[in-house]
């Protein structure tokens, strides 16, 4: 932070296990000339200014700095850990330190209520602060914050400070969403970050591109904490620290770092250009691209104007256009050092559907969905909001609601602000916020509990009061990710057929991430099936239940059975077959694909896993069969297309029985049945011969090592 006419951005910051810091000066005029240019211009000149813009600030992500370790060595799980260091009068070094999830100080963190940094009026207002013991910081959702980010918000930041590693004004904020600085209030994107460390809490406003952008603000805190004097001092010694020497009159920022810098190289993350074996780095801003973690975007099938034209502002229907979306994280482990969490995902999501993402854990569904509301930028492809390209959009003008699995209120505030949260920092009516509160109070079976905290409410309640929130600003798309992940399965149940007449209700587009194919399949109007970063299937639920496109799909979507072709008669074994290799699309993104389709566009570019899986297919595929249960029959009587088989075990389930059998060459084999169907049958017990027959439509070649057989 410069207490001067300009700011400096901090980047790659405080990792403890890299080098702490990047720090780029930035006028703040150069800062504002860049976000007006790459944030708001349409024109076609303004847009070519852009594109020779160092990408800076048209991807306003504060990047991940995952905490590998904490103090006494444990993996810290939450590795969606953001600091952001105001740095006041320490020097960088002293901030090193360990995840704060892992502090130990009992006075760990302050809540302050988001609106605090957004309007001049309330600025100075003081409202309620919390303190957070350690063990609450798990609870406290700073992901709240980044729910109400798609409607342009501040956010609430922790702050805190840790007695043994922090002076007293060395202070930081963390985040658990990078987005909590894509926000843009007003004319300035901004997020308002409590720095309590003074007598009256004040905020920054914070810009932020994938580096932190503190900004003077007026009336300044730091300004008014520190002498002058004393803030020269504190530049003074930042500059040293940086470049090992003293500063001469004559020397500006930019002057240095250019003189410093390398011509011609690309330092790689981490590469000192300071003397004096001092840890920080200081890299060219022009080059700072190249040294985040965040990898720089594939070759861009960026389609021609043209095409956005013909393919998607025609189509009227479709809200949500995904078009060849790549999303790429830096991965030591990883072939080329890249992951790909995202892989050529090609969607259309239509107006008023009701879509669920659901795949197995790490399949990408968070990251899509991320992606759509502008949390994350894909490294190459593009989304489209109902025909506009969302890089031309800001977060605010999406209009994108986002409901977490763990609730993410407002603890201070009522279920009543809660909700009106949103519309409040609208500058809505105040008629219009009551009529609209009472109203989503009413249809979420919440009238009466205006009144409470959410800590006066069951976990149902919470998450319907984060979807009344959600739906406050009227958002054209609702993204819910496992809204109710964190319920459990009674309470569960009965939310899956509330959100399903909610939904035919409000008609609110809505996708949602589960990994419970059961709740896909019994609320979603489409049911998207996500694998290894690529969408497998996509279709109604019962196209998915019924035609899985793949073994991957079958086996997803329901229990299976993978038996041997050969221990089955001649006769039973002959049904359809596919292979991994068959990646079906819907119909429609099928057609977009071929119109899409650009001759310039790079070819998927296939994991090595994928590639090694269809190569070993060809050797091992054909063998085996996937089977659901409820399709193996059991009959007492043998015919010419029944294979016999001993009964292993029966399970009674309620209205349906399961029975275990083992084929003749040792093969176990699962067949569900009615439980009235099991009384036709007769009580079987383990031993019993019986004699199996099933449907062959859905049966799949598959290979052994991918199912370990
Ligand atoms: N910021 C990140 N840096 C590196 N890798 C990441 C990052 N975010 C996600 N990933 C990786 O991308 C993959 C997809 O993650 P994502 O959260 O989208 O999965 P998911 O399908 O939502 O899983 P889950 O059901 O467990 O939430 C995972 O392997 C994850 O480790």
């Amino acid at each position: 932070m410069e207490l001067g006419g300009s700011c400096l951005m901090m980047d790659n910051y405080m990792n403890p296990n890299t080098r702490p810091a990047i720090w780029y000066p930035l006028s703040m005029k150069t800062f504002l000339h860049r976000k007006k240019i790459s944030g708001t211009a349409s024109s076609s000149s303004a847009r070519r200014r852009r594109r020779r813009m160092p990408a800076m600030h048209s991807d306003i992500l504060l990047r991940t700095i995952a905490w590998p370790q904490d103090r006494t060595g444990k993996q810290c799980t939450r590795q969606c850990c953001f600091v952001l260091c105001c740095v006041l009068d320490e020097p960088l070094r002293e901030q090193r330190g360990s995840c704060p999830h892992a502090m130990g100080s009992p006075q760990l963190g302050h809540a302050c209520a988001p609106h605090q940094g957004l309007h001049k009026g309330t600025r100075q207002r003081t409202t309620e602060k919390r303190h957070i013991a350690p063990a609450q910081l798990g609870q406290f959702d700073t992901e709240s914050e980044v729910a109400f980010s798609g409607y342009g918000n501040a956010a609430v930041v922790n702050r805190g400070t840790h007695p043994r590693s922090f002076s007293a004004r060395t202070s930081f904020v963390w985040f658990t969403e990078p987005c909590a600085l894509t926000k843009v209030h007003g004319k300035h994107p901004c997020i308002g970050i409590q720095e309590s460390s003074f007598s009256a809490p004040v905020l920054y406003p914070i810009h932020g591109a994938s580096r932190i952008l503190v900004q003077r603000h007026s009336p300044h805190p730091v300004k008014r904490a520190l002498p002058r004097s004393r803030s020269r001092s504190w530049k003074a010694s930042l500059f040293e620290r940086f470049f090992g020497r003293k500063r001469s009159s004559r020397q500006t920022w930019p002057h240095l770092i250019k003189e410093q810098a390398p011509t011609g190289t690309v330092p790689a993350s981490g590469a000192s250009f300071a003397q004096n074996g001092a840890d920080t780095t200081v890299i060219p801003r022009a080059r700072a691209r190249h040294s985040r973690h965040e990898p720089t975007r594939v070759a861009s099938p960026t389609p021609s104007s043209r095409d956005i034209t013909d393919v998607d502002r025609s189509n009227a229907e479709t809200c949500i256009a995904i078009r060849h979306v790549h999303k790429v994280f830096p991965d030591s482990h990883a072939p080329g050092g890249q992951f790909y969490a995202l892989c050529d995902i090609l969607l259309d999501i239509e107006d008023g559907s009701l879509v669920a993402l659901v795949g197995p854990s790490g399949s990408g569904k968070s990251t899509l969905l991320r992606c759509i509301a502008g949390l994350e930028n894909p490294t190459s492809g593009r989304i489209f909001l109902h025909g506009r390209d969302t890089e031309e959009m800001s977060v605010q003008e999406r209009r994108i609601g986002f409901v977490f699995q763990h609730y993410a209120l407002w603890k201070h505030m009522t279920v009543w602000k809660n909700i009106a949260f949103g519309l409040e920092i609208r500058k809505t009516p105040r008629s219009e916020i009551e009529r609209r509160v009472l109203e989503l109070l009413k249809l979420m079976g919440l009238e009466g509990l205006g009144d409470r905290y959410p800590h006066q409410l069951s976990g149902g309640q919470r998450q319907r009061v984060a979807l009344a929130r959600a739906l406050a600003p009227e958002p054209r798309v609702l993204l819910l990710d496992e809204p109710f992940g964190a319920l459990d399965t009674r309470v569960r149940r009965s939310l899956r057929a509330w959100l399903r007449r909610l939904h035919d209700e409000v008609g609110t587009t809505t996708i949602f991430v589960t990994h419970d194919q059961q709740e896909a399949l019994e609320i979603a109007s489409s049911v998207v099936v996500m694998n290894k970063g690529q969408i497998e299937q996509v279709g109604t639920p019962l196209e998915i239940y019924e035609h899985p496109a793949s073994p991957f799909v079958m086996s997803f979507m329901g229990d299976v059975s993978v038996v041997s072709r050969d221990a089955l008669p001649a006769e039973q074994a002959n049904g359809r077959t596919f292979t991994n290799a068959t990646r079906a699309r819907s119909v429609e993104t099928s057609k977009k694909d071929s119109i899409w389709s650009d001759p310039e566009r790079p070819p998927t570019i296939p994991r090595e896993s994928e590639t090694t899986t269809n190569v070993r297919k060809s050797d091992n595929a054909a063998q085996y069969l996937m089977l659901r249960p409820h399709d193996v029959h059991l009959h007492r009587s043998p015919d010419s297309t029944t294979a016999p088989a001993r009964v292993v075990d029966v399970f009674f389930l309620g209205w349906s029985v399961r029975v275990d059998v083992e084929l003749q060459d040792g093969q176990i084999l699962q067949s569900i049945m009615l439980t009235t169907r099991y009384k036709e049958l007769g009580d079987l017990y383990p031993g019993d011969l019986v004699h199996v027959k099933f449907f062959g439509e859905r049966s799949f070649e598959v290979d052994e090592a991918e199912y370990n057989i």
